[in-house]
C-alpha cells in the first residue's frame, strides 16, 4: 500500500496522461495499468473551457486521484499560480511541483522547486516535488514538510532508465516520506529496478504513451512494479564475485 499524507493507494504506479496516440488508447492504458493516481499538466489541460475536448472526461474519475502538475512553470511564483488554478477547478489539493530550470535537459530547478514547495505547503497543499536525484536537496525538501519526494531516474521523456541508482538508494534510505521515482523510465526493467531499490512508487508517462502498443506496455509496467516491490520485500541474495554452488555439497554420495 502506498500512503501519501492521509491517503492510501493500492497501486504504486502513477501514470501520466500526455501524448497518447488517441483518447481511446489512453483510456484503455489507464484502465489496464490499474493506476489510481493520474498526473496531468494543468497548463496543457482544458479544465475551464467546457466546449473544448478534455481528456479527463474520457476517464472514470471516481476511480482516480488526480495529481495536477505545474509543468511549464519556470519559477516558484508560476508554479504556485498553476497549482492554485488546479485547486480552484476543484480537481485536487495535491500537486506535483515541476519547475524546469533547463530547456534542453528539462531538469528541475532545485532552488525554485524548494521555494515553490515551501509556498505551496503554506497554502495547505499536499506537495510532491519532482527533483533531481540530489540527496541533500531531497533531505531539505523533507525537512520543509513535503509529503513525498519524486527524484528523476533520468531526463523526462529520455527513456534512459535509472542513471544514478546509488543516489536514489541514498535518498530512499534517508527518507521517511514516500519516494516515487519520476521521469526517464524506458522499459519495464527500469520500473522493476526502481522498486527493487526500495522506491515506494514509480511515476511514468512516455514509456507507455509512446510505446508501439501503449495498452500492452501499461500492463507490463503494472506487473514490473508489482514484481519489483515483491522482490524488494522478499530480500534478494547478496551479490558475490565468485561462484557458490547452488546444490549442497555435504552429504553427497561419493562417486
Ligand atoms: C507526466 C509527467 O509528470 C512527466 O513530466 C513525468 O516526469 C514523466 O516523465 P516520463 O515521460 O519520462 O515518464
Amino acid at each position: 500500500m502506498l500512503k501519501i499524507a492521509d491517503r492510501t493507494f493500492q497501486s504504486r504506479l502513477l501514470l501520466g496522461t500526455g501524448k497518447y496516440p488517441s483518447f481511446e488508447a489512453q483510456k484503455k492504458a489507464v484502465e489496464v495499468s490499474e493506476a489510481e493516481i493520474l498526473t496531468f499538466a494543468v497548463r496543457r489541460m482544458n479544465i475551464f473551457s467546457h466546449e473544448q475536448p478534455n481528456l479527463l472526461e474520457q476517464l472514470d474519475l471516481s476511480k482516480h486521484t488526480l495529481l495536477p502538475n505545474t509543468a511549464g512553470a519556470k519559477n516558484a511564483e508560476e508554479a504556485v499560480r498553476i497549482a492554485k488554478l488546479a485547486k480552484a477547478s476543484g480537481l485536487c489539493d495535491m500537486v506535483k511541483v515541476e519547475v524546469i530550470g533547463d530547456n534542453r535537459t528539462l531538469l528541475p530547478d532545485p532552488i525554485e522547486t524548494l521555494k515553490a514547495s515551501e509556498m505551496l505547503l503554506e497554502e495547505g497543499f499536499i506537495v510532491l516535488p519532482y527533483t533531481s536525484d540530489d540527496v541533500v536537496l531531497a533531505r531539505r525538501l523533507e525537512e520543509l514538510g513535503v509529503h513525498a519526494i519524486m527524484p528523476g531516474a533520468s531526463p523526462i521523456g529520455s527513456g534512459k532508465g535509472i542513471i544514478n541508482p546509488l543516489n536514489l538508494k541514498f535518498i530512499i534510505e534517508q527518507s521517511s516520506i514516500p519516494v516515487i521515482i519520476d521521469a526517464g523510465i524506458g522499459s519495464p526493467k527500469d520500473a522493476a529496478y526502481a522498486m527493487e531499490l526500495g522506491a515506494d512508487g514509480v511515476l511514468l508517462n512516455s514509456a507507455v504513451s509512446g510505446a508501439s502498443d501503449p495498452v500492452k506496455m501499461a500492463e507490463a509496467m503494472k506487473l514490473a512494479i508489482k514484481a519489483g516491490r515483491l522482490g524488494y520485500e522478499a530480500g534478494r541474495i547478496e551479490e558475490k564475485d565468485y561462484a557458490v554452488a547452488s546444490s549442497p555439497i555435504s552429504g553427497m554420495v561419493p562417486s
